[in-house]
């Protein structure tokens, strides 16, 4: 019987969480990493919590294709395992990436410092599918690329400051503003050639809102008046105008005092870059009109081609000399563009082995369900240990595991661990695979959400543990820390776990033995977005999921499983035993559909544990 029987998720907005809103109500997109050999494909995106009321539920979500997120290979350690206990030692290393052939190969400099994946997250900043959270650092650097799409129509700020919210209509919702054709022309002045465009043509409209705390985020998302998806694609824009970074580009080389035709030819000789930054319709027109405003204040500068380059009749300015561009570079050069990798040193590579075993396991966020898709998830010695005592971490993945584990963080919206796990293992709870669902995409955007399961609230919120390291480093997301009732949490640890992004929620339900009702936790995960969850563990939390009282729960299993035995003292991974009516001891559980696949030196068992048919909980989309 329940102790109590109404679930409630609070987010102790009652004690004290002045000057602070709520940073969530975005979508993330899982899955979104795709190889070179294009072995994954991308995934859907899941909404994850609602942060007001105007933002639109996103119908359907889209895949993604982030064809440029995986060019740079280069091979990094992950700088935090030096201090684990190793008994997966000796298993074969890492794999070492290539930097590809044409990375940063310029010996001269180029005039584009395009940031990563610009044209894919031009992309999604046009499209505006789901709610968007990046860090104000990203939105800072990539909204130039994307601001020519956008007419900002007013703002608005928090009393605190803490928060601004900027309302954007597209270009094309602008009424048409035609010149009276009776108007004579003033003297001197040629009528006008350029055609007017259409106006009114797309009604859609974004709101950007502007967080401002321990880590500054900014949120986009369509506003309720808005259409779904533009009346236009984002070349048309580009076409009718060049955006701001583009612009800046040019604005740049024009200070430098070189001609216009000079800097257009350069500009044209890295076409990839020049489309990737919106400027597939850049004309030699733009650079002068950047280059004529510098020139009033700089009259008496003569203007010059760039070394290397002059004029040349019939043929406008061309290259004559080598300028080094497109060499190869010598090692030094080199050794420089690996170092100077954008990406933080703790970056997975994502794996170049096949990991289409897992596909029947992984969640499908296109399901419609009343709880989220289950993962158990974690790695188990011979002897079903997972650390060799209670409050030790013991690394048990092999490299490949360790890739393959971070590929499952990436397609789920949510990694859960008891707090156990918390106070024994200080983790991350990221994705750190080089990829949108992990490093290099749009910031946190992508990253998983870490869950903590604390009912006392023991674990102890610090600016240093890694979770907000990482969460203010951009690399991960902020937990949500779920407590019961009675944990008492001041108002200080409250604002300061808020100010990374992250929350407690209040979980009221309990079962016979007074614990959390899983229940409870799954149904509050989801009705903040949550539409899959991948449980690490501990063993506390792992042993209890197997039991028949929640199996029906768990969907999936995927265990890594390490050639040792870490003996007794280990934390044990076992459900409680099984018998039948009569008294005969039985299995307490059998996956189904059951597959092994040797990685590395591991061995990784899945299977699926949910029958079919028990909780079916799958919605019918609606029409
Ligand atoms: N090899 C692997 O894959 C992994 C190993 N580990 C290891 O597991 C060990 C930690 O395991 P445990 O000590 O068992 O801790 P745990 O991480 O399972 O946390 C247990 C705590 O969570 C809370 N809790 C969990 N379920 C609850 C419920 N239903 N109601 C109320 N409270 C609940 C309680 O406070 C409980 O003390 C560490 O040594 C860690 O390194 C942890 C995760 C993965
Ligand atoms: N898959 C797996 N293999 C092991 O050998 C492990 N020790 C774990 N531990 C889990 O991973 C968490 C560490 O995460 P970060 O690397 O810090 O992000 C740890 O807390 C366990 O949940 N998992």
């Amino acid at each position: 019987m329940d102790h109590a029987s109404t679930a409630s998720v609070s987010s102790l907005e009652a004690c004290g969480n002045e000057g602070f809103s709520h940073n969530g109500g975005l979508m993330q997109v899982k899955g979104a990493l795709v190889t070179d050999d294009q072995t994954f494909q991308p995934q859907c995106g899941t909404q994850e919590h609602a942060m007001d009321q105007d933002l639109q539920q996103p119908e359907t979500t889209t895949p993604i294709n982030l064809s440029g997120a995986l060019d740079k290979q280069a091979s990094r350690g992950d700088e935090n395992d030096s201090t684990q206990h190793s008994v997966a030692a000796g298993l074969s290393p890492a794999h070492i990436g290539n930097v590809p052939a044409d990375q940063g190969l310029k010996a001269t400099p180029s005039l584009f410092n395009n940031p990563p994946n610009l044209a894919r997250i031009r992309k999604v900043l046009f499209e505006c599918k789901d709610p968007i959270e990046i860090s104000l650092e990203e939105f800072e650097t990539y909204w130039p690329f994307i601001d020519n799409v956008w007419v900002k129509q007013r703002s608005n700020a928090s009393k605190e400051g803490h928060c601004t919210t900027d309302y954007y209509m597209c270009r094309l919702r602008r009424p048409t503003h035609r010149t009276s054709e009776t108007r004579p022309l003033p003297e001197g002045k040629r009528p006008r050639k350029k055609r007017v465009r259409e106006g009114g043509i797309c009604n859609f409209q974004i709101k950007v809102v502007r967080f401002e705390g321990a880590y500054s985020t900014v949120t986009i998302a369509r506003t309720p008046g808005s259409c779904n998806v533009h009346s236009h694609d984002l070349d048309y824009i580009d076409r009718v105008k060049r955006n701001s970074g583009l612009m800046e580009y040019a604005r740049k080389e024009s200070i430098k005092g070189y001609l216009p035709s000079s800097i257009y030819t350069k500009f044209q000789e890295e076409p990839e870059k020049l489309g990737e930054a919106g400027g597939r319709f850049f004309t030699v027109t733009d650079v002068r009109n950047i280059s004529a405003k510098w020139r009033i204040q700089n009259p008496e500068v003569d203007l010059v081609a760039h070394e290397g380059y002059e004029y040349q009749k019939g043929h406008g300015i061309v290259k004559t000399k080598s300028t080094g561009v497109n060499e190869a570079p010598s090692p030094k050069q080199l050794a420089s563009l690996t170092s100077s990798s954008s990406l933080p040193s703790d970056t997975l590579s994502f794996p170049r082995f096949s990991l289409d075993f897992l596909h029947p396991y992984l969640p499908d966020h296109s399901e419609r369900r009343e709880f989220p898709h289950v993962t158990l998830s974690y790695a188990s010695s011979m002897d079903s240990k997972i650390s060799l005592q209670p409050g030790m971490q013991t690394v048990l993945s092999g490299p490949e595991a360790k890739l393959m584990t971070h590929y499952l963080r990436s397609r789920h919206d949510a990694i859960l661990v008891g707090v156990g796990t918390v106070l024994a293992d200080n983790p991350g709870l990221n994705c750190r695979l080089e990829g949108a669902g992990g490093f290099g995409g749009l910031g946190r955007m992508w990253q998983p959400r870490p869950v903590i399961i604390d009912p006392m609230g023991r674990w102890p919120v610090h600016p240093e543990c890694r979770m907000l390291r990482t969460a203010v480093e951009g690399k991960g997301k902020a937990p949500w820390v779920v407590v019961s009732p009675g944990a008492q949490i001041n108002p200080q640890t409250l604002m300061m776990l808020k100010g990374y992004g992250g929350d407690f929620l209040r979980i009221v339900e309990y079962n016979q033995h007074w614990r959390l009702r899983w229940e409870a936790v799954f149904r509050a995960l989801a009705s903040e977005g949550i539409k899959s969850v991948m449980i690490e563990g501990g063993g506390t939390v792992l042993s209890e999921l197997l039991n028949p009282e929640y199996t029906s729960f768990i969907d999936s299993i995927v265990v890594t499983v390490a050639p040792t035995y870490l003996g007794r003292g280990g934390v044990n991974v076992s459900p409680d035993s099984k018998q039948d009516p009569e008294g005969t001891p039985n299995a307490a559980l059998n996956p189904r559909d059951v597959k092994w696949m040797p990685l590395g030196q591991n061995v990784i068992m899945c299977g699926k544990i949910r029958s079919p048919g028990v909780r079916e909980e799958t919605i019918q989309p609606s029409h």
